[in-house]
């Protein structure tokens, strides 16, 4: 799995590989900036220069052209005050070299830029000018931004080095108005007719460590280095469309950190492995792949729980039971077939039913109802099994959080959307919806790893970013975006599958965090693989299209 890493623990890569004398600033800088503009002619090879790029053995600058010898491609560079702007100066040097006319507009104190910035500053400033920032001269150079006029166009690249992982508060009002200029032609002129946007390292104003947007504005291209951060893929604050949203793409580029490790990562889910993990030995009893029990709520509330369980069973679990009250128990053998019916009709019941030791999952929450859910949790949890606990077993103690999480055990999975997860956890909530003072936002990822520290059990924070985080602190990240997006999955009963299918991995031996892992990305494949018009009962039917796909 990739590694998503924060601001701080990029700098320490950072610090560290300079401190061995394995690299300096100056020649990460080089390469920054030189994947930028590789990354750039190689997702618009109409920029690319006909004879490819050749960076020679040391960084050096291309030998420079004169006016006359100038390709037809124009840019606009906004630099910022730190490295990142930085980086910015080192890439309208090397388009420079490649014989683009580069406008250069510098927000910040020259005198304070940090020293590789300025040694890049330098440098620019034998190749071409550098306007300080001027809102108006901005504006006035983006006219044929705003009006859409392609005729109008002066420049068919705008390269933002504003801010990168050093940004520590919102966007500052006087960059607002010059960025308006431009931006709104990314969400509303087809890319073909406009100048392309390109992001160094994060769109200006997108928070590196939660992807709460700040002040950004979406981008074309996202080019960031050695590792993904965490904004890129989280969504922050939903409201005003953060991380995926604002990064269009992200092009990843190795400038030899390589030896380098951050202390305890989050890592980016993906289908590695997941083959050889999820498939059968032949000649197996169903016994071996485990017995799964799905408690059920009352009459005309079966359906959420029904799914679940036939979630359960088609990701493998050998045997799945739906415990439902003698109430309900005609409505439910109406509608199932390969499932098995057991009456559970209190706490009592259940205690019964768990006689059974080959039942080794549970899932309680799809439908369950308030009470009865209060009523079971408590004697699902004391048997010790592994439990996924989801929707109104949640929802159940939200006066009383802490009895859950006392009772809660190593081998459960809580598996919250944001309102259950506000009622469990009001004070995580709180914190992450309030607006970021000064650093780094407050992130969903710091969110699930205190609450499942607090929970003591794995818990999966659900939504278009689902993260997942166990008591250690090991944390994972699977957004539904870029080539992952499943804008169908958001419907009604998605996640009681989800809940079905956790529950049928813990059947088959899967160790809660990697069952929550595996099964967020099975659930998200699922909703890709069929498409548009989806509806949940199509989750678990696409399972074994989705297992063929991926020979397991
Ligand atoms: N790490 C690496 O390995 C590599 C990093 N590289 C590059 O360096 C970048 C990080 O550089 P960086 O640390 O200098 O931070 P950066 O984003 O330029 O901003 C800091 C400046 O902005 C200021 N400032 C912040 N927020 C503000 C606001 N809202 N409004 C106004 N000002 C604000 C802040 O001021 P302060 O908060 O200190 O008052 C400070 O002056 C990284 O993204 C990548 O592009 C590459 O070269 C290759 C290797
Ligand atoms: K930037």
């Amino acid at each position: 799995m990739t590694e998503l890493l924060t601001a701080s623990q990029m700098r320490a890569l950072e610090q560290a590989a300079i401190a061995s004398g394995e690299v300096t600033g100056l020649e990460l800088m080089e390469r920054a900036g030189q994947g930028v503009v590789e990354a750039i002619f190689e997702e618009w090879p109409a920029f690319a220069p006909a004879a490819g790029v050749d960076w020679g053995p040391a960084p050096k600058p291309p030998g420079y052209l004169k006016q006359e010898e100038k390709g037809p491609w124009r840019a606009v560079v906004l630099c910022g005050p730190g490295n990142n702007g930085g980086d910015g100066f080192v890439v309208a040097r090397l388009l420079a070299g490649f014989g683009w006319a580069v406008d250069v507009f510098f927000y910040g104190d020259v005198e304070r830029l940090p020293a590789d910035a300025r040694v890049n500053y330098e440098r620019w400033s034998e190749v071409g000018s550098v306007h300080l920032w001027n809102d108006d001269a901005i504006e006035g150079r983006l006219d044929g931004f705003v009006s859409g006029d392609r005729s109008s166009f002066e420049h068919q690249l705008v390269v933002d080095a504003l801010f990168g992982v050093g940004l520590t508060r919102n966007m500052p009002v006087d960059t607002e108005r010059a960025r308006h200029g431009f931006v709104p032609t990314v969400t509303h002129t087809p890319q073909s007719e406009r100048p392309k946007y390109v992001a160094i390292d994060l769109p200006s104003g997108l928070c590196s460590d939660s992807g709460v947007n700040r002040g950004a504005f979406p981008t074309d291209l996202t080019v960031t280095f050695h590792r993904p951060k965490l904004g890129h893929y989280l969504f922050g604050d939903n409201h005003f469309g953060g991380g995926p949203s604002l990064c269009n793409q992200v092009s990843v580029i190795d400038i030899g950190l390589e030896s380098s490790r951050a202390d305890q990562p989050v890592l980016l889910m993906d289908s590695k492995n997941l083959a050889a993990k999820l498939s059968k030995n032949s000649c197996e009893h169903k016994f071996n792949h485990g017995s799964a029990l799905v408690l059920s709520g009352g009459s005309g509330r079966t359906g959420a729980a029904r799914l679940a369980a036939r979630g359960a069973l088609r990701i493998g679990a050998g045997l799945v039971t739906l415990g439902v009250p003698p109430a309900a128990q005609l409505e439910v053998a109406g509608h199932v077939t390969a499932l098995m019916v057991k009456r559970v009709a209190d706490a009592d019941g259940l205690a019964e039913v768990l006689q059974d030791k080959r039942l080794n999952a549970l899932c309680l929450g799809p439908g369950l109802g308030l009470e009865r859910a209060r009523a079971l949790v408590p004697v699902a949890l004391a048997a010790g099994r592994a439990s996924v606990l989801d929707a109104d077993a949640l929802s159940t103690f939200a006066d009383d959080p802490r009895t859950l999480f006392d009772m809660a055990h190593k081998r459960c999975v809580l598996t919250p959307h944001g309102g259950e997860f506000a009622r469990l956890f009001p004070d995580l909530a709180e914190k992450l919806n309030a607006p970021a003072e000064k650093g780094p936002a407050y992130s969903k990822v710091d969110a699930t790893r205190e609450a499942a520290a607090r929970a003591g059990c794995v818990v999966l924070f659900k939504g278009p970013d689902t993260v997942i985080a166990d008591p250690s602190g090991r944390c994972s990240v699977h957004a539904a975006a870029y080539d992952r997006a499943a804008p169908w999955l958001a419907t009604a009963g998605a996640g009681d599958v989800l809940a079905g299918f956790i529950t049928g991995l813990l059947a088959r031996g899967f160790a809660p965090m990697q069952a929550a892992e595996t099964a967020t990305w099975l659930h998200v494949e699922c909703a890709r693989s069929f498409g548009p018009g989806l509806i949940a009962e199509d989750l678990s039917e696409q399972l074994p299209h989705v297992f063929r796909e991926l020979e397991v």
